[in-house]
């Protein structure tokens, strides 16, 4: 049972093949869903201290895997029943049923336990739930202390994300071979409680995966100020926008940040001031331009953009900016761009669309050129090459205004340090969550681009 930064997130499909290249390789069905019921189970033994445990099984290979897991525990001692929704209808969960030497209940009439764990469906769910079922686990899952759901809660799409039915949420998730889009998308991934990967001999390897702590350059003897990474950050129509942006590219280890087109001094002191000119813009010490955080909409900021998008700069384009470009301004301008976009922005970009947020940011990703930063209550970032990369559930205090602003710093400061923009957005996003779970609760956005220091920090 492992911690899930770092790994791979596969689709039902990528991950039926994944599973058919094991199978390929002289492993089988049977055998993998055995060391995958054994995993869980291990698991749920641990969890368990000795409670009574009652495994929810449906008819495809989810509930096979509730089936081998009710087995092992019954064989370790443990107290466990079976409650089921119909007869197994795959090979290898008859197989599996096989296994099960006891009664097994009707999942309707099921009396509660204090430890459940749903194997009703994974990967394979088709149709929105019955309400029947979502009423059985919800009362199950009501008089349980502890959840447990195998590879998903029954009842998300695993690709989507998106609720099929009204399920529960769970303590425990346990993710079987590789994660799923689910394991990390909202309205899902809150459903899913704590997310543990168990591996079960599949080589989930995929263009997909979840962001863990990055590596970021070091400063050394030869370091100084500008090689650091120098980010210059334009201020637009609400200074307090431009100004948070700055901070937090200090905070996140840039080691010169200029705040272009404000002329009053104030805090930080160590944030340098400049006027909004050519010769600024033009500063080829430059490594990394933040156009977008309160910047206004009107033609003059307009031209402003313009102005961006004319240097050659890195560029992190996010907020009102994002509302004054197209996908095809950008495609042609080429260059190193990480647009940064919330719902919102998003949609005013890159227009309506139906698929899923992971399919939504790819295709954007792939219409700009741009690395795309697709913000929200889960964040999914996908580069135009294909490479995608899907934050971790983060602490939900960060819907504070301005903290959008901070994260734009955050990632500016990274690819200013010298990181391609895929491994900039990952460890800015990283930074920021991290700077968010110190910060506890009822944080403002400047107290977040503090933080950044600490969880900088937390790398070295
Ligand atoms: N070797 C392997 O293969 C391994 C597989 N593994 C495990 O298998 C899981 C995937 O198994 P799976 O593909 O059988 O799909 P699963 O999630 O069990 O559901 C399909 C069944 O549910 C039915 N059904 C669907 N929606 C429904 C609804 N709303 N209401 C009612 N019924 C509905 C559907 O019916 P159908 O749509 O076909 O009519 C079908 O009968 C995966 O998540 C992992 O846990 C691991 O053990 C690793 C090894
Ligand atoms: N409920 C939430 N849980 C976790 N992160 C969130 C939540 N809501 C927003 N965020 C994050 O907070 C930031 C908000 O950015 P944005 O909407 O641009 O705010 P602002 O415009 O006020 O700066 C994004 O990084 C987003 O991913
Ligand atoms: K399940």
């Amino acid at each position: 049972m492992r911690k899930i930064a770092g790994a791979a997130v596969l689709t039902a499909v990528e991950m039926r093949a994944a599973e058919a290249g094991a199978f390929d390789r002289g492993d089988d069905a049977v055998a993998m869903m055995q060391r995958a019921g054994h995993a869980c189970a291990a698991a749920v033994g641990r969890l368990s201290a000795g409670a009574e445990v009652l495994v929810l099984c449906g008819p495809g290979n989810n509930g096979g895997d509730g089936y081998v897991i009710a087995a092992s525990l019954a064989a370790a001692g443990q107290p466990v029943r079976v409650a089921a929704l119909g007869a197994p209808n795959t090979d290898t969960a008859v197989q599996a049923r096989t296994g099960w030497h006891r009664p097994v209940e009707a999942l309707g009439e099921a009396f509660p336990a204090p430890v459940l764990v749903d194997a009703l469906f994974g990967i394979g769910i088709s149709c929105p739930l019955d309400d029947t079922v979502v009423a059985a686990l919800s009362r199950l899952g009501e008089a349980a202390r502890l959840t447990i759901a195998v590879d998903l809660p029954s009842g998300v799409d695993s690709d989507s994300g998106a609720r099929l039915g009204c399920p529960a949420p769970v303590d425990l998730t346990l993710a079987l071979g590789a994660l799923k889009p689910a394991h990390l998308l909202q309205p899902a991934a809150a459903l899913c409680g704590t997310v543990r990967l168990l591996d079960i001999g599949v080589d989930a390897s995929a263009t997909a995966q979840v962001i863990g702590p990055p590596t970021l350059p070091e400063p050394g003897p030869q370091s100084h100020k500008f090689n650091r990474g120098m980010v210059a950050v334009v201020r637009g129509r609400m200074a307090g926008a431009a100004e948070l942006c700055a901070t937090a590219a200090m905070h996140a280890g840039a080691g010169y940040v200029a705040l272009l087109g404000a002329s009053m001094p104030g805090a930080p002191h160590a944030l340098v001031r400049r006027r909004l000119d050519d010769e600024a813009l033009a500063d080829r010490r430059i490594a990394a331009l933040v156009v977008g955080p309160g910047l206004g909409r009107d033609d003059d900021m307009r031209a402003l953009v313009e102005r961006a998008l004319a240097s050659e700069h890195a560029l992190v384009i996010d907020g009102d900016a994002l509302h004054l470009v197209t996908p095809e301004q950008l495609r042609t301008r080429g260059g190193q761009i990480i647009l940064t976009p919330h719902a919102g922005e998003f949609e005013a970009l890159f227009g309506r669309s139906d698929g899923s947020k992971l399919d939504r940011a790819r295709a954007a990703a792939n219409a700009s050129g741009a690395t795309v930063v697709f913000k929200g209550p889960d964040t999914v970032i996908a580069a135009p090459d294909g490479r995608t990369r899907l934050a971790p559930a983060a602490n939900n205090w960060l819907s504070t205004a301005g903290s959008g602003d901070v994260l734009a710093g955050a990632i500016a400061s990274c690819l200013a340090a010298g990181l391609d923009p895929l491994a900039a957005a990952a460890a800015g996003v990283w930074l920021h969550g991290e700077a968010a779970r110190r910060c506890g609760a009822a944080f403002i956005a400047d107290d977040l681009a503090r933080a950044l220091t600490q969880a900088r920090a937390a790398l070295t």
